[in-house]
């Protein structure tokens, strides 16, 4: 089975319809992702098997929970997760990926011109000193911080009525109970990534 078609298993298992050619687009973010790694170890995950279930199906699990995004900031990107999927996902959605790695963004520049990912904009700053021109509907992270670091060094990034949300394994309990007081837990939705045999949750986080 080709990438491709896995992948498109994945999002069918997952009732999700994406654009004409998403797909391949996205079976060509693994391979370059694949391809860097071994020059520059972007993720730690490698067997294609494990990319396309841990890389791509969970940071699409998200998709459902930013429909309503116009902007989002993926904080600490990495390699492109998940904003990279979800941009591939709603070339609509302005995606901004933000890390503090010269090397990591490097690769975010080089995805976003093979892939030709118009609505991607790759950023090299440290969150908490970043000042962006205008707030993001959506500011998402993947293991980045734990969720009262990563509100302290993003709240001034979301939009008045934007939200916060934060991709975690099994429920945090430990970690809501520690979020500053300016803000609150808006939801902790379980999501469902097809052949991930581990618990993943998404914590929404508003203004209190
Ligand atoms: C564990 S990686 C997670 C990458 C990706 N989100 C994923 O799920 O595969 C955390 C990333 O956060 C970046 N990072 C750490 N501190 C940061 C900061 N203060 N500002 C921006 N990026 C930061 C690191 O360079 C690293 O790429």
């Amino acid at each position: 089975m080709t990438l491709e078609v896995r992948i498109a298993e994945g999002l069918a298992a997952m009732g999700l319809a994406l654009p004409e050619g998403a797909p391949a687009k996205l079976a060509e973010y693994l391979e370059l992702l694949a391809k860097w790694n071994k020059v520059h170890n972007l993720t730690a995950v490698r067997e294609p098997e494990q990319m396309v279930v841990l890389h791509v199906l969970d940071s699409l699990s998200v998709l459902p929970h930013v429909a309503k995004a116009h902007s989002l900031l993926d904080v600490g990107s990495g390699g492109g997760l998940p904003g990279i999927p979800l941009a591939i996902a709603r070339p609509d959605l302005e995606v901004t990926l933000l890390d503090s790695s010269h090397k990591k963004v490097a690769f975010l520049q080089q995805a976003k011109s093979q892939l030709k990912l118009a609505n991607v904009t790759p950023v090299c700053e440290r969150v908490e000193s970043w000042k962006p021109a205008k707030p993001f509907d959506a500011v998402v992270s993947r293991a980045f911080a734990d969720l009262a670091d990563f509100v302290v060094q993003a709240h001034h990034l979301v939009a008045p009525d934007g939200e916060m949300l934060a991709m975690k394994g099994v429920h945090p309990f430990d970690e809501i109970a520690k979020v500053p007081a300016t803000h609150r837990v808006a939801g902790v939705v379980e999501l469902s990534v097809p052949s991930l045999d581990a618990k993943r949750h998404l914590v929404l986080l508003k203004a209190a």
